[in-house]
């Protein structure tokens, strides 16, 4: 069903606020195994297409060199966790590599709410506990050309042990075959294409019939003054009755 929302605003020539769609925001989730770029993807995405919002994770893993309390994930105590978990705070949350990550519920409703599209980069775990709760969220999978190229990224971003990168790397012949429950899958070889066919999926999402802004429709086709009442029946469209396709 479209929904629509009292908070969002549809910019005019005198009115310089910028344009919110008159809908709910579409969350976007992508996964992939350890070392196939997904961060590096994911705030590419952010930087290049507006009107994203990255989810900042909780995670009981120590930070990397270079890694910020708030900006990559918040770094938190068991302890601190658990509590969060008891209070169902989480979104979701799974056990990834000996470590625990969740993603906070609050700020991701309230980004939805307002119309604004959230990216999640969670596990293969999450996306699945994602999808049997909110109908119509976007998965995307991110695989690494090869074992052998996973391998080199892996070493050469030099933020895990040895035994740490040979775990991660066992467990991509599992984690792979979770493909099937994710709408795209991009081939991450080189980096810019890799951005490239990102940037066409979210602004292909944007513009499915089923989020058209019923909103700017209304103003500007239906109730517009210049036509004439009866000519349609605008209560139906009105209540989103419309076709929908996905
Ligand atoms: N389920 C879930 N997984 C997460 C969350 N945040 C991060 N992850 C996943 O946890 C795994 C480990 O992440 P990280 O420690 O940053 O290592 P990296 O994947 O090697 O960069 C990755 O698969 C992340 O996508 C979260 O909030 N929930
Ligand atoms: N297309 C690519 N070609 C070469 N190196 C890449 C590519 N994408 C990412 N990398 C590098 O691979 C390493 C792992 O990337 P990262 O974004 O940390 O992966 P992930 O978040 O999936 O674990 C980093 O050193 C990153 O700079």
């Amino acid at each position: 069903m479209i929904s629509t929302m009292s908070t969002s605003t549809t910019s005019t020539a005198s009115d310089p606020r910028p344009y919110v769609p008159e809908r709910r925001g579409i969350l976007f989730i992508i996964s992939a195994p350890s070392g196939t770029g997904k961060t590096t993807l994911c705030k590419q995405i952010t930087a290049s297409v507006p009107g994203i919002w990255h989810s900042v994770s909780y995670t009981t893993r120590q930070p990397r060199t270079g890694e910020e309390h708030g900006r990559e994930y918040f770094f938190i105590e068991e302890k601190i966790f658990q509590d969060m978990v008891a209070k169902n705070e989480f979104m979701e949350y799974a056990h990834v590599y000996g470590n625990w990550y969740g993603t906070p519920r609050k700020a991701l409703m309230d980004k939805m709410e307002q119309g604004i599209d959230v990216l999640l980069e969670i596990d293969v775990q999450g996306a699945l506990q994602i999808k049997k709760k909110v109908q119509d969220a976007v998965y995307i999978f991110i695989l690494p050309p090869s074992m052998e190229t996973l391998r080199t990224r892996l070493q050469s971003r030099a933020s895990d042990t040895p035994e740490e990168i040979q775990r991660r790397l066992q467990k991509v012949k599992e984690e792979v075959w979770s493909f099937r429950e994710y709408y795209y899958i991009v081939r991450n070889d080189n980096l810019e294409q890799s951005l490239k066919e990102l940037q066409s999926v979210f602004l292909a999402e944007r513009l499915k019939t089923k989020r058209l802004d019923m909103h700017w429709l209304e103003q500007n086709f239906i109730l517009e003054k210049e036509s004439k009442p009866g000519d349609r029946d605008q209560s139906s469209i009105a209540k989103g009755s419309t076709a929908h396709h996905d």
